[in-house]
């Protein structure tokens, strides 16, 4: 493997120290934050920038970040690998705010807002016209950039244009076997709408037995779905037009639609090191891999020369895979030369396909 992105990374030192700041403002505005909270918080956003990274003893979940360690506690914060970093990051972000006793999601009133904006309706009003498949896998992937304000129109093949690798036919021709399909969620809110709508096609035209969604097991990285995001976002669809919440629902009722979780999903490392069981679970179906952090877990938080080949990074998978990503982060691979500011604007997507 390339050398491992770290904090001393321009682009993650800007998270942790431009980004981070104003996240934490925004929590402290968002919620009714007591002293011990509001300083448990200062204090986190200190020793991420400038502290050394360490485990509580009494830490409910020890034994599980003692398992995930790779010899990173003890270890300055500025000198961490990014990924690993910003994972425990937002452990210790749940711990700061007592998320663990109350059970209250530090970012759920962004989470909420987002799916009664004003705005919702109108940008979700073409859910009220047919969907072709490329049509209902481009909103999953622009849904991305929570950006929905183009045109997805059935037939619209413009938006293939702005594809920095785009496997979509591949993607397509799979299906003309009808196959099983995991979605490793993202994003709630927009993102989840769409894979949901993506989700319905699949079912609705049966190109897909059955659809596992994958959340997250606590609230991470600000707007990453949970097992609760996941029933709301299928609440609100289905007060949209187009059927498609309803049809989920019933889809949900007769166990073709399953929701689940898995505690890696908020582990600290790429799915290299993922345990045998959900490798045994990804096996024998095609697993879509949403979003940004869930592609940098796939191919490895590295500094990847862009021309590798996608296969060469990920033929550790049990089975076959499908990334749709925008790109808001600096790794890309299977793709021709992208300047470091492009990587991480969020203007640019991919669709990247692994067959065993
Ligand atoms: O929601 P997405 O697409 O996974 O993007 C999250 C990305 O945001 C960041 O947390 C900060 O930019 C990245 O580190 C991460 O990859």
């Amino acid at each position: 493997m390339p050398p491992v992105i770290t904090l001393e990374s321009p682009f993650a030192r800007q998270v942790f120290h431009k980004r981070h700041p104003v996240l934490f403002q925004r929590l402290k505005d968002a919620h009714p934050y007591g002293p011990q909270q509001r300083k448990a918080l200062d204090e986190l956003l200190r020793e991420s920038q400038e502290g050394v990274i360490s485990l509580a003893d009494d830490a409910f979940d020890r034994d599980q970040w003692l398992d995930w360690d790779r010899r990173h506690f003890g270890t300055p914060w500025p000198k961490a690998p990014f990924l690993w970093a910003e994972s425990y990051f937002y452990r210790l972000l749940l711990g700061a705010v007592g998320y663990f006793e109350t059970g209250v999601d530090p970012f759920g009133p962004f989470k909420t807002a987002e799916l009664h904006s004003s705005t919702l309706e109108d940008d979700y009003a073409w859910l009220a016209q047919p969907l072709d498949f490329d049509a209902a896998l481009m909103a999953s992937l622009y849904g991305n950039r929570a950006d929905l304000g183009f045109q997805l129109i059935a037939g619209n093949t413009k938006i293939h244009d702005e594809l920095v690798a785009d496997d979509s036919a591949q993607v397509q021709e799979f299906f003309r076997k009808p196959a099983k399909v995991t979605f490793i969620l993202d994003n709630a809110g927009r993102e989840l709408l769409s894979d949901l709508v993506f989700a319905d096609h699949l079912l609705a035209n049966g190109l897909a037995t059955e659809i596992t969604l994958h959340a997250k097991p606590y609230p991470y990285y600000v707007s990453d779905a949970t097992m609760t995001d996941v029933g709301d976002c299928m609440r609100r669809l289905r007060q949209l037009p187009g059927g498609a919440g309803q049809r989920l629902h019933e889809a949900a009722a007769e166990g073709r639609l399953k929701v689940r979780t898995h505690p890696f999903h908020c582990a600290p490392l790429s799915f290299h090191d993922m345990p045998d069981d959900l490798a045994t679970e990804l096996k024998s179906q095609l697993t879509i891999f949403k979003g940004d952090l869930n592609y940098r877990r796939l191919v490895g938080d590295c500094y990847w020369d862009e021309a590798t080949p996608f296969r060469q990074t990920v033929s550790y998978l049990p089975g076959p895979a499908v990334a749709l990503r925008i790109l808001k982060s600096e790794v890309v691979v299977g793709a021709g030369n992208i300047d470091p500011a492009s990587r991480i604007a969020g203007t640019h997507a991919m669709i990247q396909m692994y067959q065993p």
